[in-house]
């Protein structure tokens, strides 16, 4: 089979390199900029399909028949998590300690230098 030029004999397992498509900058505007905000209405990550049946930008979950079963309960408990530590805290950095977002392979990929976040509770009145 073809696929973009190069032929994958049969069997082959064909690996994704599902991070690579969030760094791609065909796809996203400064993707190495940490801009949830890119999801909301005039975005270029708005209404983005992470099924996959209308194209692929991202693939969180993966796709086609062995797409993760609970993606409709993953995606729902995490909105609506993320709203709630957002809605009730405000997070900054420690003094001194910036973000930094380099990467350190392990196991699988984890943060060079851990994240520590100060969390203030925002006073909702
Ligand atoms: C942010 C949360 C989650 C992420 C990012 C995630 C991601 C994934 C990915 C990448 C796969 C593999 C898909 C493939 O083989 O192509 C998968 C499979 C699966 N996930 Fe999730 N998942 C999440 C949460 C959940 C939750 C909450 C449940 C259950 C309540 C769940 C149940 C499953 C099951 C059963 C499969 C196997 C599906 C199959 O092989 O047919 N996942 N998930």
């Amino acid at each position: 089979m073809d696929v973009g030029g190069y032929l994958i004999p049969k069997g082959a397992t064909v690996n994704f390199m599902v991070a690579e498509m969030g760094r791609d900058e065909r796809e996203w505007e400064n993707p190495m900029q940490f801009m949830p905000e890119r999801f909301l209405p005039g975005g270029d990550g708005e209404g983005v399909d992470v099924t996959g049946s209308k194209g692929i930008r991202m693939m969180p979950f993966g796709v086609g028949r062995r797409i993760c079963a609970g993606l409709n309960t993953a995606m729902l408990h995490l909105e609506y998590f993320v709203a709630n530590m957002v809605w009730e805290f405000e997070w900054r950095e420690i003094a001194g300690e910036e973000v930094d977002f380099a990467e350190k392979l392990e196991f699988t990929t984890v943060m060079a230098k851990p994240l520590r976040a100060q969390l203030v509770r925002r006073s909702i009145d």
